[in-house]
């Protein structure tokens, strides 16, 4: 399968948010990526779901929503109010994670977790059959243009190894600090889904910048 690129709107330009979605769609980009952040579980504030629904009639690809928030459960129904494709939760912002998978999946969403970079994949040995994705940070998620922590390759490789072995067909994507150079050596580890944030948006021509992460 060929991998995909998902652009997180956190980088975009916030004044013109209905160009940046144009944007996306007249790129080569599969996915939207929607970072949530409530200022408790990452240090940061980013949008809520009213940014969502407002780009939900404009955008035409599908919307993968990653919450950086404390008990994500309680906003499954908004989420799929705001037409998501994929809604991922935090493995450490859940302590009945199994019942949150099924209440995503029972929204008609796709359901995705995520780990912080200290967190094992060894975690997910007895959830990873009800998972569509695994997300997986490659920097402390909070904040956009961070260097991309290098140990993320090999936990790349070590979670589709684990994939293989049990025979998923789970997808990996990867998040912080995606460029040209560590997208590269993502795929090679076997990662299906890039999120690219500063590296698009802060790029001359994003358009170009997505077909060229692509391409790769
Ligand atoms: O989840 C995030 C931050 O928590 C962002 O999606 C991620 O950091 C992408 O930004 P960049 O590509 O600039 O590193």
């Amino acid at each position: 399968m060929k991998h995909k690129i998902a652009p997180s709107l956190l980088a975009a330009d916030f004044l013109n948010l209905q160009k940046e979605v144009e944007m996306i769609n007249n790129s080569e980009a599969d996915w939207l990526h929607m970072d949530i952040m409530d200022g408790v579980f990452v240090p940061n504030i980013s949008f809520g779901f009213p940014v969502l629904d407002a780009v939900k009639p404009i955008l035409k690809k599908p919307m993968d929503v990653h919450l950086m928030i404390v008990e994500p459960q309680k906003f499954v129904k908004e989420v799929a109010e705001a037409g998501a494709y994929m809604m991922n939760v935090h493995y450490e912002a859940c302590t009945h994670l199994h019942r949150t998978i099924g209440a995503i999946k029972e929204a008609g969403m796709k359901a995705g977790v995520t780990l912080n970079p200290h967190t094992p994949i060894s975690l997910l040995e007895d959830i990873i059959q009800d998972l569509d994705m695994v997300l997986l940070m490659s920097v402390n998620p909070g904040f956009g243009g961070q260097r991309f922590i290098e140990h993320s390759v090999n936990k790349t490789a070590r979670l589709k190894e684990m994939i293989r072995a049990k025979g998923l067909d789970t997808l990996i994507e990867v998040d912080g600090g995606v460029n040209l150079e560590t997208g590269k050596r993502l795929l090679e580890a076997g990662a299906d889904v890039l999120v690219a944030g500063s590296f698009v948006f802060s790029s001359p021509d994003p358009i170009r910048t997505i077909k060229e992460l692509k391409e790769m």
